[in-house]
């Protein structure tokens, strides 16, 4: 079949390398179940997936569907250095996304691939303007952790006290949650925090949340039920994590910004769970004193380590870090830097023993599916609620800091003594076991019949439901799915949404 006749699903997505990986993901997934989906975000990063991932606008084949690439401009030039300050880039993509995303969804109705469903992540929540501006249906992909979900809900709608610069040091306690120390809610609503603009994106999308029919998540039940099955008697929620394993086409298109250094060879030469692997990510950048007692400590220990040392954007206003003196001379083949890592094989390689990671959820859903356990070097953002998550609750990690906000230098002895921990010892076989306890957990949750697997299924089955339909809800989809946990039916039944009311009715 010609990917024109299929149903066509498109995707926007916020241009950072942690929005467009689970969005692509989905892209991927929803593709291998026979849609043609159109993944969409600005020409900037477009250009640059294009020459790191060779991303394209002709429809590449996955599983029973296919994927192709459209990007837009955002009506600034190719080097304005505005980009990298998102209190202003983000008004400008909204401004611009409102005219163009419409006219590429008329464009692609007269080549004949009209969109039956606008799909976007968090921090563009006008993508749900533009969809019900053109009477489409729409859903969101949550890119974070349901427990961060739950903190923005309970933020959004004042249901729970937060800290505040009245009452900063408070502890929350949300429903089906562990209490929270203050600094262990997503730090992006601290009162102090320096990343406003990206509150204020967030609660774009929690004022718009009545628009999307379906909030999809990167999670599986197992790993968050009760605060899963608690949101989702208030919105309409799928779980369909972990996003980053296809079982369908697990090869299929990429969308790195930039290629990856090979250094799977490298591993290769190494012992079994031999080797830490140190990455903090596309975004946060940490100061050089702290890059140095980092340095030393990974010396120290004499743990073979492959670090990730990523060079910032030109427009960011950092100065480039740089390794102490003669560390890689020092280190010798106990080390490896690289600009950017292929880290879904380097968190699967039997060779790395652990992630001291910054817990950004993509990494944090990696790490636990790949039965990897991290040692926890949170910064801001849900970094510092999934580090808690990753150490207390999943226990699969060590704590190394608490976040930027608490401004404190973590000296050469802490690394060395975590990433020992971590490795070598009892603590570290216990972590190992629940890691792949959740491996485990995962695997099933994405197998035929799974939780994450039959919502997908469901959830396709409604886009194509509200295709035939011409953008209407059909009301037999409570009915099939009432039965099924986490699934668009149960849902159903207990929620006031609009959506949910629609269908039931
Ligand atoms: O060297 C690297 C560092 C990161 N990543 C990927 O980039 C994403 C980072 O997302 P995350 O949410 O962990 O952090 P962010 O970069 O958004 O802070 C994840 O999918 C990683 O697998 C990668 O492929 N290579
Ligand atoms: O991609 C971002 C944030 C980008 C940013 C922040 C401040 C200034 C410029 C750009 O956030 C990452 O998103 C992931 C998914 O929501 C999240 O899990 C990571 O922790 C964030 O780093």
């Amino acid at each position: 079949m010609g990917s024109e006749t299929l149903v066509h699903v498109f995707l926007v997505s916020f241009p950072g390398q942690g929005h467009v990986n689970p969005l692509l993901r989905l892209g991927k997934r929803l593709a291998s179940k026979g849609l043609l989906v159109t993944f969409s975000t600005p020409e900037s990063i477009g250009k640059q997936m294009r020459k790191a991932s060779g991303c394209s606008d002709e429809p590449s084949p996955v599983g029973d569907g296919f994927i192709r690439f459209e990007f837009f401009e955002d009506g600034w030039d190719e080097d304005e250095p505005r980009r990298q300050d998102l209190d202003q880039y983000l008004p400008q993509l909204e401004k611009v996304g409102k005219v163009v995303i419409p006219e590429m969804i008329r464009k692609n109705a007269e080549r004949g691939r009209p969109v039956s469903c606008l799909i976007n992540n968090p921090f563009i929540p006008w993508v749900s303007d533009v969809a019900e501006s053109l009477g489409l249906p729409s859903a969101m992909l949550w890119v974070q952790s349901c427990a961060c979900f739950a903190a923005y809900y309970h933020y959004y709608h004042n249901l729970v006290r937060f800290p505040s610069e009245e009452a900063m040091e408070i502890d929350i306690q949300l429903p089906c949650m562990p209490l929270l120390k203050h600094d262990e809610v997503p730090s992006f609503l601290y009162p102090t925090t320096p990343y406003p603009f990206l509150r204020r994106a967030i609660m774009g999308q929690y004022g718009n949340l009545e628009k999307p029919f379906c909030i999809l998540m990167d999670t599986f039940h197992a790993l968050e039920a009760e605060i899963i099955e608690y949101m989702s008697k208030i919105c309409p929620i799928l779980t369909v994590g972990p996003l980053f394993k296809n079982p369908r086409a697990p090869n299929a298109v990429r969308g790195d910004f930039m290629k990856a250094d090979d250094c799977i060879g490298w591993l290769d030469s190494k012992p079994p769970k031999s080797v830490v692997y140190v990455s903090f990510g596309s975004v946060v950048y940490l100061k050089q004193d702290q890059w140095d007692e980092i340095a030393y400590g990974l010396l120290n220990s004499g743990v073979n380590f492959i670090w990730v040392m990523k060079p910032p954007h030109k427009d960011s206003g950092y100065t480039v870090l740089t390794l102490p003196d003669g560390f890689l001379e020092k280190a010798g083949d106990k080390g490896k830097v690289v600009q950017w890592s292929p880290q879904e094989q380097v968190l699967a390689h039997p060779s790395v023993a652990c992630f001291v990671t910054h817990c950004g959820w993509n990494s944090t859903m990696e790490a636990l599916t790949s039965g990897m356990p991290v040692v926890a070097f949170p910064q801001w953002g849900d970094q510092v609620t999934d580090a808690k998550y990753l150490v207390d609750i999943f226990k699969v990690g060590v704590r190394m800091c608490r976040g930027e906000a608490e401004d404190k230098l973590i000296t050469r002895d802490v690394v060395e003594k975590c990433l020992l921990e971590a490795t070598v010892g009892p603590k570290a076989a216990e972590m190992q076991e629940n890691a792949l306890k959740w491996k485990a957990e995962a695997e099933g949750a994405i197998a035929e019949g799974g939780s994450s697997e039959r919502n997908l299924q469901s959830f396709v089955d409604e886009v194509k439901r509200r295709s035939v339909a011409g953008g209407e809800a059909l009301p037999k989809v409570a009915v099939d799915l009432v039965e099924e946990v986490g699934g668009i039916g149960k849902g159903v039944e207990k929620s006031t949404t609009n959506w949910k009311m629609e269908i039931v009715s």
